[in-house]
């Protein structure tokens, strides 16, 4: 613990909050501010960085650290703790170690290089806290002591000058499978009417804090064998079974399972809590701890999860005593779809979104053309709808049939027959389908899952046309494909953001792809990585992110 003065802060001082223990006072752990106050009891009153409480800890709570420096004090290289970002996007970067690099913009901001994703930020040098390599080092080191190993790979991650023994003792306490940590005593495990166990939030939450840490206790490339290779893996585990006991076999069976030998009740939980892991689709994983979060339509967190780890974020503010829920489901799906799912785990959902969506699934609700009215597709909309403006006669039978006419043009686009045709004739093909939900139409639901592929395979047709058939039609093609692009993301964020507030895997390809292309003028390319930086802590914090999507905080 070398870099900390012994306890003994006068008023003014500098100080680390450390070591409680308490639900309400370990979220002030790792906080850094100044000794506002001392009480006749010998407490301290902090006034915390980035704070609007002051926590009131005895000395024995506190060590010293260094205070914000100017930036004549600070120099190329030095290392930097980022703190009291209150932006949406910025406060993901809170906590995080960054680098100085040699220039920067001006405005009182200094270019930093983010150690975990090696991106540069310009950062205001008030929310820059400097730090020695010790002060890091000792920091890590209490980390460990008290068992915070989310903050702790979140420091070291990306650090130059991590300890290799101390790295090595992170990674063997990840790898056991046991550990999971609720993250400053955001919620709380406890008994849910209806549904068993759940989490309520335990204080307010913002939208984008991290609310649990949790490590996988087995995981296994999906596929038919899957439950069957994770449970080997719990078998053979025999150094954690008492937890295997205490937190892997009291999970909810979910409704395969009545009274059965061990073995099936495990293949019965395995079945009702594993993860489709969101970093890595091929792969599912059990988290203990994370699986006692219930199913919302319109989940107020998620579960961000690698095959070995998970991060389960609020999605929006909470306020305390909510129940936290996180989507069992892909957010585009429509009701119909996700109450067939839900048949097989053995509940029925009765969220806000299921209810409200049970006379009017936004997703198969269809603009008039006078664009005063939406008719509706769902099953229990009747068969012949009238516009009371225009006087529009629409058959939900004809749209229908529509939607099953890209549903199979969706299919063939899958095959490789398709990838073996030419790309102009394919968007020739693609058309006619096209014209149906593009404005002005009310022949088919824009918002449609199916509907949205379509625009995306309409989208790529012609940006092979732009880009493997030469011809004076290239530039066309291409400012094609990007016009079409555009009415993806925003038909995804309305789909998906409708009582949802969520983007998922798909929505961010499309943002990024976009990024990646050329944009016809710079106002269209600010547009988008607005977008994408506004959302990006859905996907920032941990090493690697979905496949082809790098961290849009480098950019
Ligand atoms: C992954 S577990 C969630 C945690 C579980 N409640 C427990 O006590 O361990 C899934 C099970 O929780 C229950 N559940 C989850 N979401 C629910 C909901 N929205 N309504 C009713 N039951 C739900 C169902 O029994 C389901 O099989």
């Amino acid at each position: 613990m070398d870099g900390y003065a012994v306890p003994d802060f006068a008023t003014g001082t500098t100080v680390e909050v450390h070591g409680l223990t308490s639900s309400a006072g370990s979220r002030f752990n790792g906080c850094v501010g100044v000794v506002a106050q001392i009480n006749e009891d010998g407490r301290h009153v902090i006034k915390l960085q980035g704070h609007d409480t002051q926590p009131v800890v005895k000395p024995s709570n506190l060590r010293k650290a260094t205070p914000h420096l100017s930036s004549s004090c600070l120099g190329r290289g030095d290392f930097v703790e980022i703190s009291g970002l209150s932006s949406e996007c910025g406060r993901f970067l809170n906590g995080h170690l960054a680098q100085l690099r040699p220039a920067g913009p001006g405005n009182g901001r200094l270019l930093v290089k983010v150690c975990a994703t090696g991106g540069e930020k310009a950062i205001k040098e008030s929310n820059l806290l400097k730090l020695t390599q010790e002060t890091v080092l000792a920091r890590a080191e209490g980390l460990l002591e008290v068992g915070r190993l989310h903050d702790l790979q979140r420091l070291l991650r990306g650090v130059p000058f991590a300890p290799a023994d101390l790295t090595k003792d992170l990674t063997a306490r990840l790898a056991t499978g046991t550990h999971s940590e609720i993250l400053d005593g955001a919620v709380k495990l406890v008994d849910i009417p209806g549904k068993g166990k759940g989490y309520r939030a335990d204080r307010d939450i913002s939208a984008g804090e991290a609310l649990l840490f949790d490590t996988a206790f087995c995981s296994s490339r999906a596929g038919p064998k899957e439950y069957e290779e994770m449970e080997a893996q719990c078998m053979k585990n025999t150094s954690a079974a008492d937890f295997f006991k205490t937190n892997v076999m009291t999970l909810e069976p979910g409704p395969w399972m009545t009274r059965m030998l061990d073995a099936s009740r495990l293949q019965s939980i395995l079945k009702n809590n594993v993860f489709k892991t969101i970093r890595d689709p091929s792969m599912v994983a059990l988290f203990p701890a994370a699986s006692r979060f219930n199913h919302s339509c319109c989940a107020n967190a998620f579960a961000d999860t690698s095959s070995t780890q998970a991060t389960v974020r609020a999605l929006r503010n909470i306020q305390a005593g909510e129940e936290v829920c996180v989507s069992y489901c892909a957010v585009a799906q429509t009701r119909e779809d996700r109450i067939g799912q839900f048949v097989g785990k053995g509940f029925s959902c009765t969220c806000e979104r299921c209810l409200l969506e049970e006379s009017h699934d936004p997703q198969f609700s269809v603009p008039c053309r006078c664009g005063k009215y939406a008719f509706s597709a769902q099953s229990t909309a009747p068969a012949v709808q009238r516009c009371p403006d225009c006087s529009f006669s629409f058959s939900k039978k004809l749209c229908l049939e529509h939607l099953r006419e890209i549903q199979d043009m969706n299919s063939f686009m899958r095959t490789p027959a398709a990838a073996a045709e030419n790309p102009m004739r394919l968007v020739e093909k693609l058309r006619p389908l096209v014209d149906r939900v593009t404005e002005g139409s009310n022949l088919a639901p824009k918002t449609h899952g199916e509907t949205i592929q379509l625009l995306n395979n309409f989208s790529a047709a012609h940006y092979f046309a732009a880009t493997r058939v030469p011809g004076p039609h290239q530039d066309a093609s291409f400012a094609a494909s990007f016009d079409c692009k555009k009415k993806v993301i925003r038909a995804q964020a309305l789909n998906h953001g409708r009582g949802t507030s969520q983007r998922d895997v798909n929505y961010f390809q499309s943002l990024h792809r976009l990024l990646m292309g050329q944009f016809p003028t710079a106002a269209d390319r600010r547009e988008f990585e607005q977008e994408l930086e506004g959302l990006c802590w859905l996907h920032f914090g941990q090493p690697t992110l979905p496949q082809g999507i790098t961290d849009p905080v480098c950019r």
